[in-house]
């Protein structure tokens, strides 16, 4: 960090060394120029290459909208410009999605009919990028070990008309075992005596479960390693309608399972994105011990290791 202008940073020296260690530039946490990266949409497909509708996102954003050539349905905006309110957020058909996050989901190369696991899936941007990319073919399996985050992932895929053939399990990602559905359908004999998972309905529509959740606020609750999956969503075409409780959490249908898993598997444990470098930011307001203490601590960040090894491994 030999430049004057990463030098007037209020940046502890640690943290300048390990970035130097890295490769990495401390300018990036200059809020001046943080505030200068630019902010991506990404347009629903179908959307995504109409030039009308992208003028008229253009006109009711009030900005231009750089296309990303390297990232199908990707675009930057100017990092000031708000979404949250236009119309045509809140109808479903743009998401706020960083470049970085599309590129992850991107490089897994998603394909007609694969069955793909999605292991820190909450709040849903990336798990939404795939429903997009599997289309009507396939399967996707959501887990996350927060059910107030993975419930505001179910609320996504509700906005956005997109959950069809997904499943969403509360569960510690390190240990879940469920494989998918639609390769063991022709393994389960349907005991009709049996009570089986009926169509899913929503017990109140979106929307005002999203007004609800901002009035009572949100408890956190992790789920523990040895906790039974618990399913919190499943799409009319996710394989779970017609299936028995025991059909369901039976983790393995065929002694091969290789021939009977998971094509692609994303494993999101922590926000890689330039998002990031808003979170480092906060130090601003935080003061550096208590960043430490919430974001940098040794002992969160070993947990984070083992929890990236231990799905990676598996
Ligand atoms: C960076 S966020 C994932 C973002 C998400 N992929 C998206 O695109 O919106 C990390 C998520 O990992 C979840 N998580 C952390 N440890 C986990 C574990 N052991 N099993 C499952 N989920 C875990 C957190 O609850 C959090 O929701």
């Amino acid at each position: 960090m030999e430049t004057a202008a990463a030098a007037s940073l209020p940046l502890p020296e640690a943290f300048i060394e390990f970035l130097n260690q890295n490769g990495l530039d401390p300018s990036i946490y200059n809020s001046t120029i943080a505030q200068s990266t630019p902010r991506y949409i990404r347009l629903k497909p179908g959307y995504s290459d109409s030039e009308t509708f992208v003028s008229e996102i253009e006109i009711e954003l009030n900005c231009k909208l750089d296309k990303v050539e390297w990232l199908p349905g990707f675009y930057s905006i100017p990092p000031h410009i708000q979404i949250a309110s236009t119309e045509s957020y809140k109808q479903g058909k743009m998401y706020g999605m960083d470049a970085a996050s599309g590129a992850a989901v991107f490089a897994l190369n998603v394909s007609s009919g694969d069955h793909v696991l999605d292991l820190c899936a909450a709040p849903g941007a990336k798990l939404c990028m795939l429903l997009d990319l599997l289309g009507s073919s396939g399967s996707l399996t959501g887990v996350d070990i927060a059910k107030h985050r993975l419930a505001a992932c179910r609320t996504m895929l509700q906005k956005y008309a997109l959950g069809d053939r997904c499943r969403l399990f509360v569960a510690n990602g390190t240990s879940f075992s469920l494989l998918p559905l639609q390769n063991c359908t022709d393994a389960f004999l349907i005991e009709e005596t049996k009570e089986t998972f009926k169509e899913w309905t929503p017990k109140r529509p979106w929307k005002e479960r999203k007004a609800s959740k901002a009035r009572d606020g949100i408890t956190s609750k992790l789920v523990a390693g040895t906790q039974e999956p618990e399913l919190i969503f499943y799409g009319r075409h996710s394989g779970v309608v017609g299936l028995t409780k025991s059909e369901l959490f039976r983790i393995s249908c065929s002694s091969d399972s290789l021939d009977t898993g998971y094509d692609k598997v994303l494993v999101d444990a922590e926000c890689t994105h330039d998002g990031s470098i808003k979170h480092i930011q906060k130090f601003e307001d935080w003061g550096w011990d208590t960043l430490e203490r919430r974001i940098l601590d040794a002992q969160r960040t070993d947990i984070l290791t083992n929890l990236q090894f231990n799905c990676c491994s598996k």
